[in-house]
């Protein structure tokens, strides 16, 4: 059923800024001024980037799956807007003004560790909403977390974002396409699997950005996806940041960490 869908027109969106290129499109900051008096709110309309990888179809399929979550720690939806001739459409959200948590991080540098465990906790609890409505993010990073103010961040960009089957523990993707692999658990590298499970690895990467030096910018190639399979083969997991606490540095139990076939 379609969800009701809140109509923006597209003539009273005024342009103002581009926030920046996601999975399958871009963002820019808007202003929905109907009043034509700048008295208009800020809102991040999401534009699909019409390519290969990505369709109209799995778009509205992103649309539909924000649109159902009421989350404090999810960025909120607020509509769509059809271009003239209905030809494409835009998805309206609120627009956090602190940005993602990537550039908070690195123009911030003294974010605190009861900060960070604090912004860890709302991840945790908006992955917790998504995980009782069985759906899978699979692309938890830190550049996909939006910081709203000081002390509260949300998770955005759904753009890979899947429901696991009701008979399944698990969603296997048939075309990996541009996979963040440095973020994916084992088993989402060798056979494509993602879960419940495979999220909380990322998060753990999530974790480790803020509490090390070099910010999660990771480049990645075919070549290193091997190496990266191989090592984890092998058991090498992320070190502990040097600079991080040790109380936060605690080893993952067991049940967390990946029991590697
Ligand atoms: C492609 C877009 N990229 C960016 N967006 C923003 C942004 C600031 N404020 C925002 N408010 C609402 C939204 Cl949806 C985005 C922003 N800032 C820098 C970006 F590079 C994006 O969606 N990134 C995923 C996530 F939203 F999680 F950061």
């Amino acid at each position: 059923a379609q969800p009701e869908q809140i109509l923006f027109e597209e003539r009273h969106l005024r342009f103002i800024s581009s926030l920046g290129k996601g999975n399958f499109g871009s963002v820019e900051l808007c202003r929905y001024d109907p009043l034509g008096d700048n008295t208009g709110e800020l809102v991040a309309v999401k534009k699909l980037q019409p390519n290969k990888k990505s369709t109209l179809e799995d778009f509205k399929k992103e649309v539909n799956i924000l649109s159902i979550f009421e989350c404090d720690y999810i960025v909120k939806y607020k509509g769509v807007c059809y271009s003239t001739g209905r030809l494409s459409m835009s998805l309206v959200m609120e627009y956090l003004p602190y940005g993602s948590l990537i550039g908070y991080l690195e123009s911030y540098r003294h974010v605190n560790t009861r900060r960070m465990l604090l912004f860890a906790s709302q991840i945790c609890t908006g992955m917790e909403y998504l995980q009782t409505l069985r759906y899978v993010h699979r692309d938890l990073a830190a550049r996909n977390i939006l910081v709203a103010n000081e002390s509260l961040v949300k998770i955005a960009d759904f753009g890979l974002t899947k429901v696991i089957p009701s008979d399944k523990e698990y969603y296997r993707v048939m075309q990996p396409g541009e996979s963040p692999i440095f973020w994916y658990a084992p088993e989402s590298i060798n056979e494509s699997r993602f879960s419940h499970k495979s999220d909380v690895w990322s998060f753990g990467v999530v974790l480790h950005d803020p509490f090390s030096n070099e910010i999660g910018h990771y480049v990645q190639s075919p070549s290193i996806s091997m190496h990266l399979e191989n090592i984890l083969k092998n058991n090498w997991r992320l070190p502990a940041p040097l600079n991080c606490p040790p109380k936060v540095c605690v080893p993952l139990p067991r049940s967390c960490i990946h029991i590697y076939p």
